[in-house]
């Protein structure tokens, strides 16, 4: 029997509205929509940010523009704390929204994470990320950003395309605190979350997973730190226990082996430079942000509000291309194993 294709609903957050969310979150919403017919796209933020008239009719009964009022006029580049709530509302309402079942995925561009806190005073939680907020929204104590890309095949001597996964143990703070945030429980949650939706979301059977030390070389035997030795480690072991196939820790200099991109799943750093930087060096504009632990689907773009080149029509929509895609196989999967 063929198996019809099943219709999925994904909801865009517009995001920061004087950065370049809203232009790469249209652009792409068109690209993906007229790539793929079994899609409908819902794009909240204020209508005067849209290029409305322009949606061809072809696809106007799949692309929906649902208007959040912002909160003062915009200019690109510039930021405004007041639209700082508008941008809250934009996530609040997408999230809903997958949480009751009117969408199957949400899939956010960027904000700034400094105005929300500037704008934002009825809530004296500082405003750290997507990640984090999603995380609070959702009632999850923990979840894991993980940044995915497509290597094509001949990248760095790759036989054949292959996927960078790096995902992260703890996210967005300040250097200063990495060290004491990471703990036994929290790295081997982590390990068990990226084995699981790995297993479950993507489809791997057996995820390979790298995972990194903190300190240089791993800590050289604890005479360059201990947390190698006293967390990382023993969370390393709980997790084979349990099943995973799991090894470490590598150097973080040297985890990122071109000779074993082909055999792992998924690279897992201890902090957010020291995975996201090489990632972004051999990816950036095309890699996609997933936030692995979550009872929804959300993926993200890797860049920023891009606030030199907001407005200008410049701005490369491939990430909100490629977040879209995963997003709409993500929920194909779910539907899959749920039928
Ligand atoms: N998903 C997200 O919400 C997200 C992701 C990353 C950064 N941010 C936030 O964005 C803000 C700015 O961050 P940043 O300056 O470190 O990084 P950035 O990605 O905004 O900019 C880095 C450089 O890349 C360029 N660039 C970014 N996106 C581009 C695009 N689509 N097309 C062409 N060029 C592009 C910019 O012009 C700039 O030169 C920060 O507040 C940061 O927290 C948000
Ligand atoms: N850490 C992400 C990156 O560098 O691409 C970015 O800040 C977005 O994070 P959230 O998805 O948590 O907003």
């Amino acid at each position: 029997m063929i198996q019809q294709p099943v219709l999925v609903n994904l909801a865009i957050s517009s995001g920061e509205p004087a950065g370049v969310g809203p232009e790469v979150s249209f652009a792409a919403a068109l690209a993906f929509l007229q790539e793929q017919p079994a899609a409908t796209i819902t794009l909240l933020g204020d209508a005067s940010l849209f290029p409305i008239s322009s949606i061809p009719k072809g696809l106007s009964a799949r692309l929906r523009v649902e208007p959040i009022p912002l909160s003062a006029p915009v200019i690109s580049g510039q930021l405004n704390p007041t639209n700082a709530q508008y941008v809250l509302d934009i996530l609040d309402k997408a999230t809903k929204g997958c949480l009751n079942g009117r969408f199957d995925a949400m899939v956010t561009a960027p904000i700034q994470k400094s105005v929300i806190n500037d704008g934002v005073t009825s809530n004296d939680a500082l405003f750290t990320g997507h990640t984090e907020y999603l995380a609070k929204l959702c009632n999850q104590d923990h979840v894991v950003m993980m940044l995915c890309a497509t290597l094509p095949a001949g990248f760095l001597g790759l036989q054949r395309s292959h996927a960078l996964r790096v995902a992260l143990v703890t996210t967005h703070l300040p250097l200063r605190d990495v060290a004491s945030a990471l703990n036994y429980e929290h790295i081997l949650e982590t390990i068990r979350i990226v084995d699981a939706d790995l297993r479950a979301k993507f489809g791997i059977a057996r995820p390979v997973i790298r995972v990194a030390g903190l300190n240089p070389h791993a800590g050289e035997s604890g005479y360059l730190g201990r947390e190698e030795i006293d967390v990382i480690t023993p969370a390393i072991e709980a997790a084979k226990e349990l099943g995973t196939e799991v090894s470490g820790p590598y150097p973080g200099d040297t985890m990122f082996d071109a000779g074993c991109l082909e055999s792992v799943d998924a690279f897992i750093a201890m902090y957010h430079d020291q995975g996201l930087a090489p990632f972004k060096f051999v990816s950036f504009g095309g890699g996609v942000n997933v936030t692995l632990g979550l009872p929804i689907i959300r993926t993200s773009v890797d860049h920023g509000t891009a606030l030199d080149i907001a407005g200008k029509g410049i701005a490369d929509s491939g990430s909100m291309f490629e977040a879209l895609s995963l997003a709409y196989q993500l929920a194909v999967n779910s539907q899959n194993a749920n039928i």
